[in-house]
């Protein structure tokens, strides 16, 4: 059942993307904060353009409805440089993204890459979430490195307490687990969901690993590649 008294983050009705030749479309959705949910299907067949939209980085082709936090987010897109800043304001402050390979900042220690969206929004980091974030990935013994000297897991781990430092309400995250071994990335996959839920962030997880996703136990939106000319669709799928 939903949880009826929580914000809706994200709520979208027959979302439209294009790149190039490629078309997709999303007929709806709908995510409260701490919820989770999982994009799956096959290779090619939109996850990370899906991700790019919801992420607003990527206009729309067309949108029945798309709100991120109740704001407008088509009237955004067309809304010249106002709505350039607005949307700008919107993904620096309601969006936390982890990337596939970490993309953590070379030249930054570990606390500092932490630190950085706190930072950037002229925010005070909170230090007993900060604390939280550090302890729940292990990453006590590493904050003053820089990232080159840790491993690919902790690497992953420090990009989502990057991601989740200034507690957005949107988290999305492009098969974050890819580059581990299966029981790290199960352990580096519960941490996301947990802390996810600790922040009151709506997830949003990329993964192609269709048997990982099944057993997280969230709700999966999977792409559908239809006859040759029509978009992607995502829609979803029922629990294994
Ligand atoms: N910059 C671009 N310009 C034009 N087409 C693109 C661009 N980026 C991706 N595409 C095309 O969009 C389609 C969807 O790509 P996308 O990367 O979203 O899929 P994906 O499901 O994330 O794939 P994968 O699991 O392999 O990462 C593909 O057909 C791809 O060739």
């Amino acid at each position: 059942m939903e949880p009826a008294d929580r914000t809706i983050v994200l709520e979208l009705r027959d979302l439209h993307g294009q790149r190039g030749d490629f078309r997709l479309t999303v007929p709806g959705l709908r995510l409260r904060a701490g919820q989770a949910l999982a994009v799956t299907g096959p290779s090619g067949c939109g996850k990370s353009t899906l991700l790019d939209l919801l992420g607003l980085v990527l206009r729309p082709a067309a949108a029945g409805a798309f709100r991120v936090m109740g704001q407008d987010v088509s009237a955004l897109w067309a809304g010249g440089a106002g709505g350039q800043s607005a949307l700008a304001g919107l993904r620096a402050g309601a969006v936390g993204y982890i990337l596939q390979t970490g993309g953590l900042l070379p030249y930054l220690s570990v606390a500092e890459n932490i630190g950085l969206s706190p930072r950037l929004l002229g925010q005070t980091m909170d230090r007993g979430w900060f604390d939280h974030l550090v302890t729940q990935l292990g990453l006590q013994d590493h904050l003053k490195k820089a990232p080159r000297l840790l491993s690919i897991g902790q690497r992953q781990r420090v990009a989502m307490a990057r991601a989740l430092a200034h507690r957005p309400p949107l988290v999305l995250a492009d098969e974050p687990t890819a580059a581990l071994d299966p029981a790290t990335a199960d352990r580096a996959l519960a941490l996301l969901l947990g802390l996810s839920v600790d922040s009151g962030s709506a997830l949003v997880l990329v993964s192609h690993d269709q048997g990982r996703i099944a057993g997280l136990g969230i709700p999966v939106l999977s792409g559908v590649i239809g006859t040759a000319g029509e978009p992607v669709r995502f829609g979803p799928e029922a629990q294994a």
